[in-house]
C-alpha cells in the first residue's frame, strides 16, 4: 500500500536522526528540488522565498516532479500515486519570513542567488534567531563556505551541502568541511545526505569543490570553441554526448544550470584569479545574460524552449 511505501521512504533513520526539521531558503531550481527530496524522505520541511507567487510556482514544480516519479513507481496504481504525492506535499509548508520559521529547525539549507553579500546578510539575520543547535549550510556553487559563514557566530555549526540539478535525479551531494566546521557537524551532514538517499563525497572548501572546478571550465571552453567559430553549438553538444558519453552537451547543460548562475560562478573566480585563462569571461555568455536569456528557466538561453 502507499502507506507502507511512504513508511519505507520515511524510514526510522529519520526518526532517530539529529536532523528532522529542515528549512530551505530559496524556492528556485535547487531549493524546490532539495525541499522535495527532504520531504519524500520524511523530513518536515519549510520552504522560504521572497513572495507567495514564487512559492506557489515552487509548489507547482515540486508537484510536477513528483508526478514524474509517481508515473513510474505507481504505474498501475494511479490512486496510490496521488495519495503519495499528497503525503509528500503535506510534509512541506511555505513562508516568506525566514526569521519566523527557523525557530524550530535543525538545519537551514540556503539556495538563494549566488551572491556573497546577499547570502551573508541572510545568514547574519538568521544567526540571531535560530536555536543554538541549528546547523547552517549553503548550496553555493562557487563561493567559499568560510566567507559565507563569517557573517555568523556559529562557524562550528556551518558547512556546505552542494546538490546537483535536477536534485531528485542526481545522486551526488558534495559535503564541505570549512576551516571552522566541527567534526560533529560534518558527521551530521553526512548522515543527513545518506538519509536523503544521496551519495556524499567529502570536499575541502576550495573553489568549485570537485565537480564545478572541472565542469564549469569545461562548459566555458565549449563556449569559447563556439565563439572562435570552430564548431556549431549543435555539433559540439552532439560530439560530447556521443563522443564522451555525457547525458547533455555543454550548451544544453549551461541552459539547464542557468546562464546567470554560470556567469556568477565564472566572474567570481576571474576576479580572484584573472591570470587563469580557464576563468576568462565569455562575451557571448555576458550578452545572453544582459538580454535576460538565462536558459531553460526563462524560455531561452543558447537554445529556445517552448
Ligand atoms: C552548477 C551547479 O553548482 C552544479 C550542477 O548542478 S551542474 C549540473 C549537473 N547536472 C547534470 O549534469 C545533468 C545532466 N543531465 C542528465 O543527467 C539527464 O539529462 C537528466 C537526468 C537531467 C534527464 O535525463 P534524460 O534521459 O536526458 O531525459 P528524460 O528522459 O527527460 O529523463 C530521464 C528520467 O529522469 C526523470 N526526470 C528528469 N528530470 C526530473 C525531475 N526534475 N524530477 C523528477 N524526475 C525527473 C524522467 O522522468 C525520466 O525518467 P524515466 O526515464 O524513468 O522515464
Ligand atoms: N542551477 C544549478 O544547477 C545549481 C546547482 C547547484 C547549486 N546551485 C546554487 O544554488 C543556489 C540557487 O540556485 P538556483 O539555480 O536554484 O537559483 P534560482 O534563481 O532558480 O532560485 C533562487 C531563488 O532564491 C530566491 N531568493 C533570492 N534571494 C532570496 C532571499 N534573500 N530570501 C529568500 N529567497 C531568496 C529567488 O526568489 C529565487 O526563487 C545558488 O547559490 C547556485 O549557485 C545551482
Amino acid at each position: 500500500t502507499v502507506s507502507s511505501i511512504t513508511r519505507t521512504l520515511c524510514s526510522s533513520a529519520v526518526r532517530n536522526a539529529a536532523i528532522k526539521h529542515v528549512t530551505v531558503i530559496g524556492g528556485g531550481l535547487m531549493g524546490s528540488g532539495i525541499a522535495q527530496v527532504a520531504a519524500v524522505t520524511g523530513h518536515s520541511v519549510v520552504l522560504v522565498d521572497t513572495s507567495e507567487d514564487i512559492l506557489k510556482n515552487s509548489a507547482k514544480n515540486i508537484q510536477g516532479s513528483l508526478k514524474r516519479v509517481v508515473k513510474k513507481k505507481f504505474a498501475d496504481k494511479p490512486e496510490a500515486g496521488e495519495e503519495f504525492v499528497q503525503k509528500v506535499m503535506n510534509n512541506i509548508s511555505t513562508s516568506t519570513d525566514a526569521a519566523s520559521v527557523v525557530q524550530k529547525t535543525d538545519l537551514v539549507v540556503e539556495a538563494i542567488v549566488e551572491n556573497l553579500k546577499v547570502k551573508q546578510a541572510l545568514f547574519s539575520t538568521l544567526d540571531k534567531v535560530a536555536p543554538a543547535h541549528t546547523i547552517f549550510v549553503s548550496n553555493t556553487s562557487s563561493l567559499p563556505i568560510a566567507d559565507i559563514a563569517s557573517s555568523t557566530a556559529r562557524l562550528d555549526r556551518f558547512g556546505g551541502l552542494h546538490f546537483f540539478n535536477p536534485v531528485p535525479m542526481m545522486k551526488l551531494v558534495e559535503v564541505i568541511k570549512a576551516a571552522g566546521t566541527s567534526q560533529q557537524t560534518f558527521d551530521a551532514l553526512l548522515d543527513f545526505t545518506k538519509a536523503l538517499g544521496k551519495h556524499p563525497v567529502s570536499c575541502k572548501d576550495t573553489p568549485g569543490f570537485i565537480v564545478n572546478r572541472l565542469l564549469v571550465p569545461y562548459m566555458l571552453e565549449a563556449v569559447r570553441l563556439y565563439e572562435r567559430g570552430h564548431g556549431s553549438k549543435e555539433d559540439i553538444d552532439v560530439a560530447m554526448k556521443l563522443g564522451a558519453g555525457y547525458p547533455m552537451g555543454p550548451f544544453e547543460l549551461l541552459d539547464y544550470v542557468g546562464l546567470d548562475t554560470s556567469k556568477f560562478i565564472i566572474d567570481g573566480w576571474y576576479e580572484k584569479e584573472p591570470e587563469n585563462p580557464l576563468f576568462a569571461p565569455s562575451p557571448l555568455l555576458n550578452k545572453l545574460v544582459a538580454e535576460g536569456k538565462l536558459g531553460k528557466k526563462t524560455g531561452e538561453g543558447f537554445y529556445k524552449y517552448k
